[in-house]
């Protein structure tokens, strides 16, 4: 295997990076006019700004070529053809079967995934609308106004960032609650929320094997047994699972499983039934909308050509930064209150997927991977950690996202709002001089005057959409999906197995009955036997 580092582009993009170092943006603005026109791209209502970058028409033609010779367009075809492109758990790759829209088939291992996925879609509206509409009563016979998904990772993270992302569309008097943590606090705060005779419990887990998901669905069903006895279990449970033999061992009936199939990526899921929840909460028509935007996203992806093709160009800047200009983190900054849970999402997208230390090849990485990644909504972010991106040492790369329109048009917020997210990324390019800053305040000290010089030359892209609809909100994330994708393509490794989570689970599994009975000797370092020592010690 040619690993990355050996492409022609990617020793050009070396040389080039230091040949431009000593250019700065402020320079390129200056010198091109045209600079936003020529780097921008746009899809229906969704505007990507990347012209607040570290780069030249030539910077952009060599990450391309790079794009190129990682065969990202022979890969974006394996994954959309249904190829076992996860090759370490031997899976296909297809979320984007999910939100097929047209009659085509998506075939792996030849046969056509998509009268099961139509299938569980048409269960999830009629569930869903009965949910709504107080169809679906509970044991004692009154509709829900209480519907808690019990999941963790891609089986919450998803659906609690799109519910919440779109809580404009939610149903008046039926709350959708989210319960992850095995902290025991996370699921008693909910069910101090919740009726019991009203309350619909979700159990989204693809292996339904999770410690933390079995763990709460378990003292969830305890709790309802306690109040309304065993019978009422299928009236208050359904769950969303590849694993139809846990389910029912789980005390579910099999007719409320909504099924989705090993191609389905954890991650990757909220596409699939574990996207029930967020049916209930914003309606099934709605749902399809997100789908549609997505299905958009993943036809431009599909065939645009690469210089244009807006989840290409995200990432291939974010393997600029990562891999040519030493940035080791980036942050994603929505001035966007409902988006309050996309950097929490995306974390989970962009480092379980690319947080990978082994080639395809199975050899070591030499180069850069996966970057750290975080994020807050605007303006929050502002007036917390923005000071280290404006004049820290680090070159942290944004993306600012923003809506022209808001849901809640409240006197001027709106404006104000996007006055920051327009000036944000104007700082942190264009920077402030000595000179600018002694202009602007001739009684400084030099000593002084030199706290205040903002160095600029950071990069930002910046997505500016219409309004955050569930169109809108589909779109944004097949982009983020297929840019972690590409990246992953580009370094040669896998983003889509994680087995990296499973060492401290297996830990975590031989220390539960050191709890009660001590540490078993010889079986840990130090730390950790004294660690358990002092637990079993306060707790006595
Ligand atoms: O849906 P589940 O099987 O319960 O898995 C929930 C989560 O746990 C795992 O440890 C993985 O790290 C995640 O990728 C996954 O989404």
């Amino acid at each position: 295997m040619t690993h990355p580092t050996e492409r022609a582009a990617w020793r050009a993009l070396e040389a080039h990076a230091q040949a431009m170092a000593p250019e700065t943006m402020r320079e390129m603005f200056a010198r091109d006019p045209g600079r936003f026109a020529g780097f921008s791209a746009r899809l229906d209502d969704l505007l990507l700004d990347y012209s607040k970058n570290r780069v030249s028409h030539q910077t952009m033609t060599l990450l391309m070529d790079l794009a190129r010779q990682s065969g990202v367009e022979h890969a974006r075809a394996a994954m959309f053809a249904g190829e076992k492109i996860n090759a370490t758990e031997r899976r296909a790759v297809l979320h984007v079967a999910l939100r097929h829209r047209d009659h085509s088939a998506i075939r792996v291992d030849g046969a056509d995934v998509m009268g099961p996925v139509r299938a569980v879609l048409a269960k999830m509206k009629d569930f869903s609308v009965a949910v709504r509409s107080g169809a679906w009563t509970g044991a004692t016979g009154k509709p829900m106004t209480s519907v808690v998904n019990i999941g963790i990772g891609g089986s919450d993270l998803g659906p609690v960032m799109v519910t919440e992302a779109l809580k404009p569309y939610h149903q008046p008097g039926l709350a959708v609650r989210f319960v992850s943590n095995v902290d025991g606090t996370h699921m008693a705060e909910t069910l101090k929320l919740c009726d019991p005779e009203t309350t619909l419990f979700i159990v989204a887990s693809k292996t339904f094997t999770t410690q933390e998901t079995i763990a709460n669905a378990t003292s969830a069903r305890d709790w309802l047994i306690g109040h309304l006895g065993a019978s009422a279990v299928p009236r208050h449970f359904v769950a969303l699972s590849t694993n139809e033999a846990a389910v029912t061992a789980f005390g579910i009936d099999p007719a409320n499983m909504f099924e989705f199939w090993d191609w389905v990526g954890g991650r990757y899921s909220l596409w699939s039934a574990i996207g029930l929840s967020i049916a209930v909460a914003i309606g099934f028509e709605r749902f399809e909308e997100l789908l549609e935007g997505a299905a958009r996203m993943d036809q431009h992806f599909l065939t645009a050509p690469l210089d244009v093709n807006m989840p290409v160009i995200l990432a291939m800047l974010g393997v600029w930064y990562n891999n040519f200009l030493g940035a080791a983190a980036y942050a994603v900054l929505p001035y966007d209150q409902y988006l309050h849970r996309l950097a929490a999402y995306l974390q989970q997208l962009d480092m379980e997927s690319n947080g990978k230390g082994v080639a395809l090849d199975g050899t070591p990485v030499t180069w850069q991977t996966g970057p750290i990644l975080f994020g807050e909504p605007g303006t929050n972010g502002q007036h917390a950690f923005y000071q280290l991106i404006h004049q820290g040492t680090k070159l942290i790369p944004c993306d600012f996202l923003v809506a022209a329109n808001s849901h809640n048009p409240l006197g001027e917020h709106h404006d104000l709002l996007l006055s920051n997210v327009l000036a944000q990324p104007e700082a942190l390019m264009k920077g402030r001089t000595l000179a600018e800053v002694k202009a602007a305040d001739p009684t400084l000290s030099d000593e002084q005057a030199a706290h205040r010089v903002f160095s600029g030359n950071r990069p930002s892209n910046t997505l500016l959409y219409k309004r955050l609809d569930p169109r809108t909100l589909g779109m944004l994330i097949a982009l983020y999906e297929h840019k972690v994708f590409v990246q992953g393509v580009v370094w040669a490794i896998n983003s889509f197995d994680q087995w990296g989570v499973e060492l401290g689970k297996q830990l975590a599994k031989t220390i539960l009955p050191e709890l009660k009975n001590g540490p078993t000797p010889g079986a840990h370092d130090s730390s950790t036997a004294g660690l358990i020592e002092a637990v079993r010690a306060m707790r006595s």
